[in-house]
């Protein structure tokens, strides 16, 4: 019997719906908490969500705006876009007293702060423990069951074992990490690297081009996590080079499309959340703080701000000085 019997997911959208019906399988009662009380609502009697359309939401995952309901649960899982996440967090900040779990399901790194996701929870919900859930998981993919392995990082190796019991099942099953840092750093740099790799595709520069971009975004996304203390083995692991390599390669996430789309000189696809656009000018800055060299993310963000055309950046990129792999 798990300690973690009671689950609730904090944001209903495409990954919260998925997270509920991955807890709801591997057997947790599940409350699904949705900020708009009209959504709630909807999704409660439909049993769809628009967000995550054709997948239907178990009956037993109750779906509610109510927070105070939300909060009860032994386990909490925020699954808001990271640039919201605190505002969640502090808003159930008031209704936990005891030491709970929140496991932050977003990636990415606050603006203004550079704060990773764990950190904010820690600030705006002092009781809390965070933890980290993050890895190669497409919300469609894991709602409709197929296998998906993702790791779950907590600062006590008990407690995110614990986490991944009351979470894991046979099409859906978490690793165990105490690298929380390591975890968050993939998730969030990865986002941004998947906007590159998509661009260059959408410029058609060829199969070559996409390898290398993907492998020169790994070099730089593991420059930056070994500066702030993250481990290798968890850059090179699900939450870092698997996430890369999924996002970096399929039209499904919403960051290569983005790109594919710039890259292509198209219209990107209107409302939907691509966190790499957030997570570039956060990511270059933090890179900048500890002076780590990120060129491929510095010309996304260039790209993305209108500082650099798509032409100029990737001549910048192919006209750098030769060096040394590392
Ligand atoms: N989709 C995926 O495959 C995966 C996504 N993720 C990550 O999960 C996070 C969420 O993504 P995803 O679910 O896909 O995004 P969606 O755009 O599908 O949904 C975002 C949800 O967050 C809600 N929301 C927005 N702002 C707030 C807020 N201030 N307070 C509470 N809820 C809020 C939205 O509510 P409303 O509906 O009212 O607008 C919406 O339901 C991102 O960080 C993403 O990178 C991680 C792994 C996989
Ligand atoms: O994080 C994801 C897969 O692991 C989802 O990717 P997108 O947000 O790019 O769709």
């Amino acid at each position: 019997m798990t300690a973690f019997q009671s689950v609730a997911v904090i944001g209903a959208g495409a990954w919260g719906t998925a997270l509920a019906t991955v807890a709801a399988r591997a057997g947790r009662s599940v409350t699904l908490w949705a900020r708009n009380a009209e959504h709630a609502t909807r999704i409660a009697s439909t049993r769809d969500n628009p967000r995550l359309p054709g997948v239907r939401i178990a009956p037993e995952i109750v779906v509610t705006s109510d927070l105070a309901v939300a909060a009860h649960a032994e386990m909490l899982l925020i699954a808001t876009p990271a640039q919201h996440l605190r505002g969640a967090v502090n808003m159930l900040a008031s209704h936990i007293t005891t030491p709970v779990p929140i496991i932050a399901c977003a990636k990415g790194i606050e603006h203004g702060t550079h704060k990773f996701m764990t950190d904010v929870i820690a600030e705006a919900a002092p009781h809390a423990q965070p933890a980290i859930l993050s890895g190669p998981s497409f919300a469609d993919d894991v709602a409709r069951g197929l296998p998906t392995a993702v790791t779950l990082a907590a600062k006590d190796e008990v407690l995110a074992s614990g986490l991944v019991q009351a979470l894991g099942s046979p099409t859906f099953r978490p690793y165990h990490s105490t690298d929380i840092r390591g975890v968050e750093i993939g998730g969030a740099a990865k986002n941004v690297l998947a906007i590159a790799v998509g661009i260059a595709v959408g410029r058609k520069l060829g199969a070559s081009a996409q390898a290398a971009l993907t492998t020169r975004g790994f070099a730089e996304l593991t420059r930056l996590g070994r500066a702030l203390g993250a481990r290798s083995e968890t850059l090179a692991g699900l939450s870092g080079l698997g996430d890369l390599i999924l996002t970096c390669a399929s039209p499904q996430s919403r960051n290569f499309a983005l790109g594919l789309a710039l890259g292509r000189g198209e219209q990107p696809s209107a409302g939907k959340l691509a966190e790499g656009e957030f997570t570039a000018p956060v990511l270059i800055e933090l890179a900048a703080s500890q002076n780590i060299e990120m060129p491929v993310s510095e010309a996304v963000a260039s790209i993305l701000s209108g500082r650099s055309t798509i032409d100029a950046a990737i001549s910048g990129l192919l006209t750098r000085p030769f060096k040394a792999e590392e």
